[in-house]
């Protein structure tokens, strides 16, 4: 059977990934990263990425957001064969399908938060893009704060502003890295809320690496992730 054909039997899949392999470096300095990753998350699961520091988990993350190139296996994502794809190719399907929230926030500085939100809409070719980018700060709770500036918003605020740009193009599947490695316990258990509160509006399959037991319990489907291959996979009651 062809890998396509066995791809297509998941159509309700949000991933299919079989054998999924990443080295990085070449000759006697490549390092195998992913040893074989073999995992299908349906359409809108909540799935928690768990593992020892360095077992590969942002890599994974990586690879299955399109932001990386598996080394070989086959990877279907949002419908799209990313494995068979040139980095173009990848960069131009994750555009609306997927939403990424990092640790680090990631905004423009020179940006103020309307602007965050709208740019990516508008490069995308959104019309309405400061609309709703308005609408998507007032859902996480910042229409007061639409021209202010990163620097003059807190940790919690600024990661509001991060998930409010990842969430704006409607993306059917949200990768979050550490969403709340930067905040106090009582800020991240706040930003924890509104993403899971987001997504449940939206439907979208998020998945989501932390440390942190009481933001996996959030999670329908816990996996972790040991030495670059998945050690458990559990759908706790
Ligand atoms: N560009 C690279 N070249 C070589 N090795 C790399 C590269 N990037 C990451 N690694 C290695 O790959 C392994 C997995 O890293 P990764 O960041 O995916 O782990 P992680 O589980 O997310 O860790 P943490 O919880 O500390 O963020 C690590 O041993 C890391 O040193």
């Amino acid at each position: 059977m062809g890998a396509v054909t066995s791809l297509s039997q998941h159509s309700n899949a949000s991933i299919v990934a079989r054998d999924l392999r990443l080295t990085l470096g070449n000759g006697g300095s490549a390092v195998e990263i992913l040893k074989g990753v073999d995992l299908t998350v349906p359409q809108g699961q909540t799935l928690a990425l768990l593992g020892p520091s360095g077992s590969g988990k942002s890599s994974l993350m990586s690879v299955l957001s399109g932001l990386e190139r598996a080394s070989s296996g086959t990877l279907s994502v949002a419908g799209e064969d990313f494995a068979g794809m040139d980095e173009d190719a990848l960069a131009r399907a994750r555009r609306g399908r997927i939403g990424v929230v990092l640790q680090a926030f990631h905004l423009l500085p020179t940006m103020t938060a309307l602007e965050n939100v709208a740019t990516p809409l508008e490069l995308a070719g959104m019309s309405s893009a400061r609309q709703r980018a308005h609408e998507e700060l007032a859902a996480v709770g910042l229409d007061h704060r639409l021209s202010h500036y990163p620097a003059q918003l807190s940790g919690g605020e600024q990661q509001r502003v991060a998930i409010a740009r990842a969430l704006a193009p409607r993306p059917s599947l949200v990768f979050a890295d550490e969403p709340t490695g930067n905040l106090d316990a009582r800020t991240g258990s706040a930003i924890i809320d509104l993403l899971f509160a987001r997504r449940e509006e939206s439907g979208a399959t998020l998945l989501i690496i932390t440390h942190d037991e009481n933001l996996a319990s959030h999670c329908e489907r816990i996996v972790t992730i040991a030495d670059g291959r998945i050690a458990s996979d559990t759908l706790p009651a």
